[in-house]
């Protein structure tokens, strides 16, 4: 084989992957934007992540800043070097990171060091295989942290919130994917896809769910029950009314593919991997002798591209139809207590990022910087360093709040914190919070990296930079910065409010219906 023309093509997947999304993942979106109703906040969501994939196309940047576990999967044919395509496919990974295609991702996890280059223990996942066909099939997924730790393995028969029993049959499945939907809520960055696996033991069980992604979302099960069970998720799991970034809304689900295998008698676990919107993954059919590209998957039919007039005009349209109010750091008590559930904001001037390794430091230690009024960003941005030493964004999306819930609250109001911005809402703690100290909670839109890069306008400063990119503080100077007010200051919680109305519309689903 012709190594480095493979490493090549190796490279032009990972990027692929990375910067565009596949034709099958737009058309599914593209139906959930038709679906929702203009002037809502899950239409603006769904124009800002269309708005987005044009910029990623466009920029050839992340489509998110999350560029997730590279996982690939490959076939080949009987005699193929393994070992060779494992180096190139390292090599590969180094590049695209040292690119800005890739966030560097790898972490120590008893040190907490990054590698920074995507490489370490673990780190990428390669899957071998062999065939009999004369080819290389290389696929190739990059599913972040956010979507990833919504994925839930149920363990049959099991007493579900809302649902009641689930027993050792279909309908026991049934319920136990239903579920799986309302427990992500918005934070895996939904609308999402879910990959399901019935059957194996804990982790054979995960890979099952995992390998369902794989499958085109248009194709149909081969099975008529399983068939039959992912018809009737995708009808009934959009009645959840969770929504895009769990705004509330029509679409919830964008696909759902569900595969089974054999398990032991004491054993029956229905395992489910959710992928956000930002569904990444792409395949190649590689010659083995070139090494080069044959065939590009997942590419068939209609391409949609989001570009045209009418999409951008109704992201426009949705945008003007609310009530935005200008924000600009330091931030008073006073204009913060203005600020009511569902306004939208528009943020100028100066945010930090902060996010896992900021808010345990900051628990027990003084911050580098002056907090008092300040905003906070939950945010691991992809930065790339110019040959003059100053850093720029390349994607900067918001991370799951959730996290932060053990800190958040204490450490507002130590610090005089006034607003933090990030995705899929905060808890009771930090709800109680906002309300004594007079804070706001700011939901950006998951997965819009490019859409929140374009509004940073420049890196002033960092500090804590031993956190390694992602975790590191960035002092940002933004301009035009939207986000939507989803916690306030008098005690209401959006996320609250639709956590609440899903499970009492999960109940609904209560009753058997395969039998
Ligand atoms: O790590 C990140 O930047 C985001 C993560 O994928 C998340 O969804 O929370
Ligand atoms: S931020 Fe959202 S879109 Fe990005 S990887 Fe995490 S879950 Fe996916």
């Amino acid at each position: 084989m012709n190594i480095e023309k493979f490493q090549e093509s190796m490279y032009k997947l990972i990027v692929e992957t990375s910067t565009q999304l596949p034709k099958d993942v737009r058309r599914a979106i593209k139906a959930a934007k038709d679906k929702e109703n203009a002037g809502t906040r899950s239409a603006m969501a769904l124009g800002t992540i269309t708005n987005n994939i044009v910029m990623a196309d466009d920029n050839i940047s992340p489509i998110c800043q999350d560029t997730g576990l590279p996982t690939f999967k490959i076939k080949t044919p009987v005699g193929a070097n393994q070992i060779e395509m494992k180096k190139a496919i390292y090599n590969a990974i180094a590049e695209a990171t040292k690119n800005g295609k890739l966030r560097p991702n790898s972490v120590d996890s008893l040190t907490g060091q990054n590698s920074g280059d995507n490489l370490g223990g673990g780190t990428p996942v390669i899957k071998f295989d062999q065939w009999e066909k004369d080819y290389i099939d290389i696929r190739l997924i990059l599913k972040g942290g956010g979507c990833e730790n919504k994925n839930i393995q149920y363990s049959l028969p099991s007493e579900l919130e809302g649902l009641g029993r689930a027993g050792r049959d279909l309908d026991g499945i049934r319920k136990c994917i239903l579920h799986s939907i309302y427990q992500a809520q918005g934070q895996g960055c939904s609308a999402g896809f879910i990959g399901v696996g019935i059957g194996g033991d804990r982790s054979s069980g995960y890979d099952l769910a995992k390998e369902q992604l794989f499958r085109s979302n248009d194709d149909v099960n081969p099975i008529e029950e399983l068939r039959q069970l992912e018809e009737y998720i995708m009808k009934n799991a959009n009645n959840l009314g969770i929504g895009t970034m769990g705004f509330g809304g029509e679409t919830t689900l964008l696909g759902c593919k569900i595969g089974v295998m054999n398990r032991i008698p004491a054993s029956f676990f229905v395992s489910v991997a959710y992928n956000c919107w930002a569904f990444r993954r792409l395949g190649v059919a590689v010659n083995p002798e070139t090494g080069e590209i044959n065939e590009w998957m997942y590419q068939e039919g209609e391409k949609i591209d989001f570009a045209s007039e009418a999409e951008k005009e109704t992201a426009a349209a949705s945008e003007t139809s609310v009530n935005v109010v200008e924000l600009q750091a330091p931030i008073t008590e006073e204009q913060i207590r203005q600020l009511k559930v569902g306004d939208v904001v528009r943020i100028n001037g100066r945010m930090y990022t902060g996010r896992d390794a900021i808010h345990k430091y900051l628990s027990d230690n003084d911050s580098p910087v002056d907090l008092n009024g300040q905003i906070i960003y939950h945010c691991g941005p992809v930065m790339l360093k110019d040959e003059d030493g100053n850093w720029h964004v390349k994607a900067a999306g918001p991370t799951t709040s959730i996290r932060e819930e053990p800190y958040q609250g204490d450490i507002m109001k130590r610090f005089g914190i006034r607003a933090v911005i990030g995705k899929g809402g905060m808890g009771p703690k930090t709800l109680a919070a906002l309300q004594e100290h007079g804070g706001v909670y700011l939901n950006a839109i998951g997965g819009a990296a490019q859409y929140y890069a374009d509004c940073i306008k420049s890196v002033d400063g960092v500090d804590l930079t031993q956190f390694g990119i992602p975790e590191a503080m960035w002092h940002l100077q933004v301009e035009g910065f939207t986000a939507v007010v989803t916690m306030d200051s008098h005690g209401n919680s959006l996320h609250k409010d639709v956590d609440q109305s899903s499970l009492e519309k999960l109940a609904q689903f209560k009753e058997p219906v395969f039998k």
